[in-house]
């Protein structure tokens, strides 16, 4: 199993070496010819939405990714990567990819409440730890065309920060800077080969 992971800008290396550690080859995505490569699953990392969204459409990387987060190619988002797939940014005109129906909050935790640290429950998935860091939150999750909204996973402090929308999985906060490899586990399970 190749599990891509894109490494313009942010915290990639974690996502590869917890990947790695459970057996799963990881290729990085650099460039829009890396997107010719075999993959079964996506990582989108965290780091700074804008950044990585720029450079996103300057690489001409942007459509292809997301032909294949519509085409159902699994993914796992964390942080800002969150908020790239989100299809509303409050406070914000401009959206990513938009495959998942909600509307997130960029650096939602106020400056002095920047980073912080907290165990909580995500549904399916366990009691696991959860490092923030000028973290965005989900404010609220919308119903599709067909009327289906995605499932909420997760809650901290009454804000949502872990949804999964079919293909799609998104955290507010850095599973991959814990020790706990429970969520990439779930991820690596959600990919049929
Ligand atoms: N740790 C992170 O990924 C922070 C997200 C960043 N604040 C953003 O808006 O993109």
């Amino acid at each position: 199993m190749t599990i891509a992971v894109l490494a313009l800008q942010g915290a990639f290396i974690e996502h590869e070496h917890m990947l790695q550690k459970l057996g799963a080859d990881t290729i990085e995505l650099r460039k829009a010819g890396d997107l010719q490569k075999d993959f079964d699953g996506l990582i989108l990392p965290g780091g700074e939405s804008t950044v990585q969204g720029k450079l996103l459409h300057d690489l001409d990387m942007f459509e292809p990714l997301k032909e294949k987060i519509c085409s159902g190619m699994p993914v796992l988002a964390t942080c800002a990567g969150m908020i790239l797939l989100a299809s509303d940014i409050a406070g914000q005109e401009e959206s990513y990819f938009g495959t998942l129906p909600m509307t997130v909050r960029r650096n939602a935790y106020g400056r002095q409440l920047g980073s912080f640290h907290t165990t909580a429950n995500a549904n399916g998935i366990g009691e696991i730890s959860m490092t923030f860091i000028r973290a965005p939150y989900v404010e609220s999750v919308h119903a599709d065309a067909a009327g289906e909204k995605p499932e909420v996973l997760s809650v901290v402090q009454d804000r949502i920060v872990g949804v999964k929308y079919h293909n799609q999985m998104a955290f507010a906060f850095h599973p991959e800077l814990d020790q706990d490899t429970k969520i990439h586990e779930t991820f690596l399970g959600m990919i049929h080969k």
